[in-house]
């Protein structure tokens, strides 16, 4: 069965808990169930990671690519508009990814504004809320990426 990663970074742990005025009532865990679900009825295996932690989201990466996933659909949180890292393993492993952010990025503070990772993705999904991550598998799934 075909992998893929899905791969959210910093404080997104703390979905549905806090600032639900942005980012909803769904808790990570939750997505992360309903879009493992939704891929095994695409017969895609969807391997789930989240961490506070720059180099582990690196070395998953990294992990991701040696173990042969397909694709990835990354959020990376904060370090999208940071990591230079984060970059340059996406870039290195040649994963193709699709990057999804909750909140409508363009429409918060102007250092949102720019992604380090958007112009390596296959596409961006921004202000859909948890349904961006549906999206993107159907996305991946569809056409044929996966
Ligand atoms: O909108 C998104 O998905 C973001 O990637 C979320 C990041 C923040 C994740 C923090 O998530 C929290 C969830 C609940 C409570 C506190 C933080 C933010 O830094 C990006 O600019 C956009």
């Amino acid at each position: 069965m075909k992998h893929i990663l899905l791969l959210n970074g910093p404080n997104l742990n703390l979905l549905g808990t806090r600032e639900p005025q942005i980012y909803g009532h769904t808790t990570l865990a939750d997505i992360e169930r309903h879009i493992a679900a939704l891929g095994e009825t695409f017969g895609i295996r969807v391997e789930s990671f989240q961490s506070n932690g720059e180099g582990e989201l690196v070395g998953r990466i990294h992990r991701a690519r040696e173990e042969g996933a397909a694709a990835a659909i990354v959020n990376a949180g904060a370090y999208t508009h940071t990591s230079i890292a984060l970059r340059d393993a996406l870039a290195g492993t040649a994963l193709p990814f699709v990057e999804v952010h909750i909140s409508n990025v363009y429409k918060r503070e102007p250092f949102r504004h720019h992604s380090y990772l958007s112009d390596l993705a296959v596409g961006v999904i921004a202000g859909l809320g948890v349904y961006g991550y549906e999206a993107a598998l159907r996305f991946l799934f569809e056409t044929e990426a996966v």
